[in-house]
């Protein structure tokens, strides 16, 4: 406290501190590579000779993330269980939200997937190759994620179920499952929370999900978009259109990650052997019945095998698990023929590739010195705020307030119940070093953003991300090669068709009215900027044609990654069957953000655990009844 009173008094004369961040940041690689071979040898040493002859447990997990992390936890305590993580141990700035931003595109804790050169959008990426971060390391991709809470719409779930045809998908039967690991703190003075039984929450458990202390500017946008005419409602209920500010997955202003909650608490748990650097390349299948009976994996660059008495389950998430199954043998025959991969099973792996393509709006100026400007307000005070309150602009990732709208593209289709459209407000300015900062993490030609943001470094303002809910676009995943370390050829078929685009622009004109046509933001000046984005010079401003070539330019993910290995009724439509199990195989389960088939109307984690939980069910009602 003493420290905190010092710095208060002093901070005027010590603004010196946004630039040794910046600075800081700027040298993040330097750091982070240290940590991790730091990490590494202390594994290399401590593992050496601790291999048995034969390395078998109950279960195997595959990938410590947001999903692996809850199986690993609930199977552990019944079952032995082997938890393989290709990364290591979480960096612990993941846990200052606001980092959140600058933390991805670093391949010491993402696996920096790229895209194919996309035809028909991100444009102003570098080669045209669309960014698809995850994370690599126990927590998985909760690491570095925006800390978004967002469940997604009952609609979603209900439709699910419809497809798989099987009601235990459906959004009554799954709430256990979101409930379960929840321990929900509602921002108070807000009546739109239930209580008593149709209480949508839970309390107590694992994960604190609650509002950050520090907001910002939120309420002036909900106030517009009250204006509006969208309600306020709780985001992770049974919404339509509505907003509210982000809730987090955040305990004392740290990101809570599936790591800290799920893995931390158990990690010494005598049933559970976690085993960090282990990249599997393989799932070792037997038999007539394509039996699952353990993997092959890379350990500090020796080859080494571990065996399951009772299931292999892949948690590696939307990305490296198809690409698992692709190296298993397990995919479309002719691909795998192509490649000389034995075919063990044909299944349409990699298919059904699905994502939110967003925009990146903005920005948008006020007079005022409300939003958050790093430049000036990340004083030295900062720090000392955070550690010792757990509050403070340290505690937001940025996105402090989100909504679903919808658009008339829904409304035309009936559907004005299931949101098309999500916008995501993030109130803060383009401090003097943004510009770079967001280049790296969004993969943007670094000239392309130093030309767009110069005139804005340092005004007040803020952003919005405009975002196409549920997509037509339908991409793929194959392997190029039979070499497990060569990237997968991905491609995510961004804006390929007209409905994707008219939908996006539909979303960028509510954006526009949400500061453009509202009191509360016309009291503060609030308009668009009027800079053409590079490439778009040759179209009027803020036409359609300037939308579209806007849109297109700056596409960015919002590294919601779904459909990879598709649930499905049969085998010809999808990749595991309701139970998790991998069609055509025995005691082989995909329990991660791959196996919905289709992207729900909101943000993945909390889904991917609620799947985790869902899926760790499933197998204990199978051993402890058998
Ligand atoms: C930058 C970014 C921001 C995001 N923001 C949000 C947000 O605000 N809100 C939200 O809800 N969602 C967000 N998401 C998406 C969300 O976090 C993911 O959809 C979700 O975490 C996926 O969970 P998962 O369990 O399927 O996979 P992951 O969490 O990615 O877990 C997979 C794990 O498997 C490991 N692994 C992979 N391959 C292997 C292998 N061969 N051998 C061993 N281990 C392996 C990985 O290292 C990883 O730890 C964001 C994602 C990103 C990248």
């Amino acid at each position: 406290m003493q420290l905190l009173r010092y710095v208060e008094t002093y901070q005027g004369s010590l603004n010196w501190f946004p630039n040794v961040l910046y600075g800081f940041m700027m040298s993040i690689s330097v750091y982070l590579a240290a940590y991790k071979n730091l990490d590494a040898s202390t594994d290399f040493l401590e593992e050496k000779g601790s291999f048995g002859v034969i390395d078998e447990y109950d279960f195997i997990v595959v990938g410590a993330g947001s999903a692996g992390s809850v199986v690993a936890n609930r199977l552990s305590a019944n079952y032995s269980v082997l938890l393989l993580e290709a990364g290591g141990e979480p960096h612990p700035l993941h846990l200052i939200p606001l980092f959140a931003l600058f933390l991805i595109n670093y391949e010491e804790i993402d696996w920096q997937h790229k895209s194919v050169p996309q035809k028909h959008s991100t444009f102003a990426q570098n080669h045209r190759q669309s960014l698809l971060s995850q994370g690599k390391s126990l927590g998985g991709t909760s690491n570095i994620n925006f800390l978004m809470h967002s469940r997604g719409n009952p609609k979603d779930f209900d439709n699910m179920a419809e497809v798989v045809d099987d009601p235990a998908w459906n959004y009554d039967n799954l709430l256990p499952f979101f409930k379960k690991h929840e321990d929900y703190i509602a921002k108070p003075f807000f009546k739109y929370i239930q209580e008593g039984p149709d209480d949508v929450h839970g309390y107590g458990g694992d994960l604190t999900i609650q509002v950050p202390p520090y907001t910002g500017m939120a309420e002036k946008y909900l106030k517009a978009t009250e204006e509006l005419g969208y309600q306020r409602m709780d985001l992770n209920g049974r919404y339509t259109e509505g907003f509210d500010y982000t809730y987090t997955p955040m305990r004392f202003g740290r990101r809570q990650s599936t790591f800290t909650a799920f893995l931390e608490p158990i990690r010494h748990r005598s049933n559970l052997t976690i085993r960090k650097f282990a990249h599997v390349t393989k799932v070792l299948l037997g038999g007539n019945e394509s039996e699952a009976y353990g993997v092959r994996y890379n350990h500090h660059g020796v080859p080494r095998y571990a065996h399951a008495r009772r299931e292999v389950i892949l948690s590696a998430g939307a990305l490296n698990t198809p690409k698992l199954l692709l190296l298993s043998g397990i995919g479309p025959k002719e691909d795998l023929e192509e490649l000389g991969i034995p075919v063990m099973q044909d299944l349409p792996v990699g298919k059904n590739l699905q994502d939110h393509a967003s925009t990146y709006l903005g920005p948008f100026f006020i007079n005022e010195s409300i939003s958050f400007n790093p430049d000036r307000d990340l004083t030295s005070i900062r720090l000392p705020e955070y550690l010792t309150r757990g509050s403070g602009p340290l505690t937001s990732s940025s996105a402090s307030a989100f909504g679903f709208l919808a658009t008339d593209v829904a409304k035309s289709a009936g559907e004005s119940d299931w949101p098309d459209v999500q916008l995501i407000f993030s109130g803060s300015a383009i401090c003097k070093e943004c510009d770079r900062f967001l280049a790296k993490s969004f993969n943007i030609k670094e000239d392309v953003l130093m030309k767009y943001y110069k005139h804005a470094k340092g005004r007040d303002g803020f952003m919005q991300i405009v975002s196409n809910a549920r997509p037509k676009a339908r991409g793929d995943l194959r392997l190029q090669s039979a070499d497990p370390d060569m990237p997968a050829l991905i491609d995510p078929k961004y804006l390929d068709n007209e409905h994707d685009l008219k939908v996006t622009i539909a979303g960028v004109k509510r954006a526009i009215d949400i500061v453009e046509n509202t009191t509360t933001f016309q009291k503060l000046g609030a308009h668009f900027t009027t800079e053409v984005f590079p490439g778009c010079e040759d179209v009027e401003f803020r036409s359609d044609a300037y939308w579209e070539c806007y849109i297109r330019q700056f596409t960015v993910s919002l590294h919601h990654i779904v459909g990879t290995c598709s649930m499905a009724k049969s085998p010809e439509n999808g990749v595991v069957d309701t139970k998790l199990r991998v069609f055509g195989t025995k005691r082989l389960r995909v329990i991660d953000a791959s196996i919905m088939p289709r992207v729900p109307v909101g943000n993945t984690n909390a889904p991917a655990i609620m799947i985790g939980e869902k899926g760790a069910d499933l197998i204990l009602q199978l051993w402890e009844n058998s």
